[in-house]
This record gives structure tokens, sequence and C-alpha cells, in this order.
């Protein structure tokens, strides 16, 4: 199997699939090892790749991205990553993923914000995800993969192909049920938080990154803080990305702005390293309670220090 890229269109999903002799489902563990190659994990030296299938049958995949000079708690998990890049291409929903490692407390966290949570089917295809399970006895008498395969059906109820839902993974969930009204959208649903720029009075934007950053803040996830923020980068070839905002109903697996750009950049930017990126806009509510200013110029400064970072009120 070839690396895959960060997003496979529908019909390439299906004719992959084909040719594999296999269900699109059953494609996503396959693509998980040679995406692997695609983490940026230059302090843990652990990629984690994470392929998910879209409810409009693309193919997408996350990996974990790693800061040097930074504090740990701003890397990316690859399932954060996935779920940024689904955002990034309004893909409404995910209902299948496969992913290297087993997810982190705080990735089924996150994952709570998705519409159904608890229905997302999982695939870890690390074999010893379920070890801690299984006595040592039982993997002398039996082949691995049998005793893994056995303590998956006991612990989790798993599901047809090996996936288990997630909710089997994170039972008694805390999520956006206990926050939020039922009718307000979630994290992959569309909404339009319509801001507009302070100062901008006839509705002409002056520059096409603050606009950037202006459209990635209306669709901003932040129905907690109520807080939304989007950032538009540039990078030495003048090419855009964009990311915005996304809480969690636990507040700390939130995503920040300048993470879900870099998502973009990562996965649309040809490969190259961050200090590549020369401009970047942040926009954000005025006296907003959560406010990204600090600490996007912070992170900008340590992986970009080239880049040249303004900040503009909604
Ligand atoms: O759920 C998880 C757990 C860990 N990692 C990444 C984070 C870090 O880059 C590396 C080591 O923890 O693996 C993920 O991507 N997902
Ligand atoms: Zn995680």
């Amino acid at each position: 199997m070839d690396r895959p890229s960060f997003l496979i269109h529908a019909e390439e999903a299906e004719s992959a699939a084909k040719r594999h002799g296999v269900s699109v489902v059953n494609l996503l563990p396959l693509l998980v090892n040679p995406a692997k190659p695609l983490a940026r994990p230059p302090i843990s030296k652990f990629p984690v790749s994470a392929v998910g299938l879209g409810s409009s049958g693309r193919i997408f995949v996350g990996v974990n991205v790693e800061f040097p000079g930074l504090p740990l708690h701003h890397s990316i998990h690859a399932e954060q990553f996935l779920v940024t890049n689904l955002t990034l291409n309004s893909e409404p929903n995910l209902r299948h993923f496969s992913v290297s490692a087993a997810p982190c407390g705080h990735c089924r966290q996150f994952l709570q914000e998705i519409r159904d949570a608890p229905d997302i089917k999982i695939l870890i295809t690390d074999p010893n995800a379920f070890r801690d399970t299984v006595t040592d006895k039982e993997n002398a008498v039996k082949d691995e993969n049998d005793a893994v395969k056995d303590e998956n059906d006991a612990v989790t109820e798993k599901e047809e192909d090996g996936y288990v839902r997630l909710e089997s993974i994170l039972p008694h969930r805390f999520g956006p049920n206990d926050l939020l009204e039922r009718d307000v959208p979630l994290l992959l649903e569309p909404h339009d938080n319509r801001l507009t720029l302070l100062g901008v009075t006839n509705g002409h934007v002056d520059s096409d990154l603050k606009l950037t950053a202006l459209t990635a803040a209306n669709r901003s996830y932040a129905p907690y803080s109520r807080c939304p923020s989007g950032v538009a980068l540039v990078d030495c070839e003048g090419r855009v990305y964009r990311g915005w905002y996304m809480e969690s109903a636990a507040y700390n697996p939130s995503l920040g702005p300048v993470q879900a750009a870099l998502v973009d950049f990562v996965a649309n930017g040809g490969g190259g390293g961050f200090e590549r990126i020369v401009g970047a806009v942040l926009v954000e509510k005025r006296d907003a309670v959560v406010r990204q200013e600090h600490t996007a110029r912070m992170l900008l400064q340590v992986i970009a220090p080239k880049c040249d970072f303004e900040v503009f009120h909604c």
C-alpha cells in the first residue's frame, strides 16, 4: 500500500477498496501503517496515524505533530488532527476510524464533541492495545492475534470487522449533553458565528489573510466559552492555510486556532517545516474571556521565528 494523502476522495477510496478486495471500512486499517510517515514526532519519535471515513465517503488521515521548544501540551494528537481535517473539509460526520495506538483519554474525550459519539466505531491496529487484560498463559497457548481477538471480544463488545464502539472504551461519558441544549450544532455540524471585524464599516476587509482568518473564526466551535477565534497563515510561497478554535466540554482537550491552522499546513503545505510560515493573522472577540492572542504569539514565535503576527478583533 502506498503512502496515502491526507484526504482521499470517495471514488478513489472505493476503487482502492475494490483493488484490495475489502469494503471501504476495512480499507481504513490497511492505510494506518502507510500513513505513519506523515507524522511529525521529533520529540517522542513515536508516529501515530488515524484514518477515518466520513459520511460523504471520503477518507481522512490524521497524524501526531510535536513542537520542540514548547511544552508538551501544545502537541497535536493524531485523532485531533483527524477531526480537524474533517472540519476543515466540511465533513459532516465520522462513523469509523482506525488508529495505530490506543487513543488516549484526552482524545476519547475530544471525540465526544461529535454527534452520536458513543456510536463511533474504532479499530486499533496495535496488537498490544488490549494486552493488559490478556494473561501470559493465554498468550502462550494461542497465537498472538487470536489472543488479542478473543480479548477484544470479551472486554469491548467487539462488533463487525474488529471495530469497537467508542462508548465501550469511554463509558459514563462527560460531554456536550452535560453543558449544552440538544439543538446546539456540534463540532462537525454547520454553523456560522456571524462575527464582523471591528472598524470595518462597509463590509470590505482590506486583506485576504484577514478575511480568511475572519471566515475561519466564523466556523470556530466554541459553544462553552462563546469565544470563537480563527487563524490564517501564509508561507514563503504565498500559500494560505486556515484553522479555527475547537472546544471540548471538558475544556482541556480543546484545540487552539494556531494548531488547527497547522493541521492545514501539514496536510496541504507540501511537507515543509514550520519556519516557512512568514505571516499569521488571528481574529478573536475583543474583551473575550477566553483569549488566544498570547498563546498564539508565543507558539508562532518558537516554531516560525520569521512570522509576522497580527491580531484583529471582532
Ligand atoms: O491518543 C494519542 C496518544 C498519543 N499520541 C501522540 C502524542 C505524542 O505525539 C506521542 C507520544 O505520546 O503520541 C497521539 O497522537 N494520540
Ligand atoms: Zn490522544
